[in-house]
């Protein structure tokens, strides 16, 4: 008689970084109250997106991630070849996105910017400090993959319109909304013994102060972009989304964004991919113990 075998299997560095990538899509896509964005509330000001949606976008995600990290393992070193084939693995990685949304656009660009990241972290797991790894993920994305087409995206339409590079240049930047602007509130919230989710809401919060939202700029234009950058501002002046005065204002600004149909999408996916790295950072030993 055969017995079940109960020991836990040992995943690998490249399945334990692709966990923590669709975990934080996953713990993003549930945070509430997003504004404007699609929550466990409801839809924000999406037509064609819902919370069941994004889960089943994060799910299918999981194999390009685990593949990105294999390939940087593979290659290991940053350079033009880990570069192409990450494209490549991004690229059938949204494909796959797109065949199980039913061609709605969910995460592009957090395919890119955890792509990056997840890529970065695998590179070298004994240097997993977010600096370390954003730096890493920024110098990949500084290389001209030869194979990326170059469609008319809506960034790009947006880069002609207002001058804002978008997902691109944050990336190419070090991403700095999440090095700089989201993780130092995410701790500073949590060290004044707001709960997790608020601490989340003001990370979310202060990445969206100073983003050039590129979904927000297609969807609304600059005044889009003004008011979700001084009604997040406003949100934290008042003392973050734990406080009553800033769970006002960040009703306003939901209201207000959802008015102008400005979805601030890149702010979310940036989101995600500050609880990565926090994990990443908290989870050191796990991630160099992954061989
Ligand atoms: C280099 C790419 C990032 C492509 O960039 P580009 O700007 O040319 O293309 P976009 O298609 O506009 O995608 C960029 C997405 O990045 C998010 N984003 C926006 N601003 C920023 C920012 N400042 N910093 C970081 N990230 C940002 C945003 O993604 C979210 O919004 C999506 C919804 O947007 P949109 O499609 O415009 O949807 P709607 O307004 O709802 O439109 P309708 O359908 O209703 O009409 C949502 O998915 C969020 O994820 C931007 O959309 C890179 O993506 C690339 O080269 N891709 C090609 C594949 C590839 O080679 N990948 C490599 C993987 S390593
Ligand atoms: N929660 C969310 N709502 C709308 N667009 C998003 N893109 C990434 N996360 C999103």
């Amino acid at each position: 008689m055969h017995a079940f075998n109960l020991q836990p299997k040992t995943l690998t560095l490249a399945e334990r970084l692709a966990d923590m990538a669709v975990d934080a899509l996953i713990d993003e896509a549930g945070l509430s109250p997003k504004p404007a964005l699609v929550d466990r509330r409801g839809n924000g000001a999406h037509t064609d997106l819902h919370l069941g949606l994004m889960h089943a976008s994060a799910l299918s995600l999981w194999p390009a991630f685990k593949e990105m990290a294999e390939a940087a393992i593979a290659f290991g070193e940053v350079g033009l070849p880990l570069r192409e084939a990450i494209g490549q693995i991004g690229r059938d990685g949204e494909q796959e996105m797109l065949a199980t949304t039913h061609d709605v656009n969910t995460h592009r660009g957090a395919i890119w910017a955890l792509g990056l990241l997840v890529t970065g972290a695998a590179l070298e797991p004994q240097s997993s400090d977010a600096s370390a790894v954003a730096l890493r993920a920024a110098r990949l994305s500084l290389l001209d993959d030869r194979y990326a087409p170059r469609p008319l995206s809506h960034g790009a339409q947006v880069a002609q319109r207002y001058g804002a590079r978008g997902a691109r240049e944050e990336a190419q930047l070090g991403f700095p909304a999440v090095i700089q602007r989201a993780l130092p509130q995410l701790k500073r919230s949590r060290a004044a013994g707001h709960g997790e989710q608020s601490a989340r809401l003001d990370a979310l919060l202060a990445i969206m102060t100073q983003l050039a939202d590129t979904c927000v700029l297609y969807r609304a234009g600059e005044q889009g972009l003004h008011t979700m950058q001084l009604g997040a501002q406003a949100v934290l002046d008042a003392g973050g989304s734990a406080s009553l005065a800033g769970r006002r204002r960040l009703h306003e600004l939901d209201q207000q964004l959802i008015a102008l149909n400005a979805s601030p999408g890149g702010a979310a996916d940036l989101l995600a991919a500050c609880l990565f790295i926090d994990r990443i950072e908290s989870c050191d030993g796990v991630i160099q113990g992954a061989f």
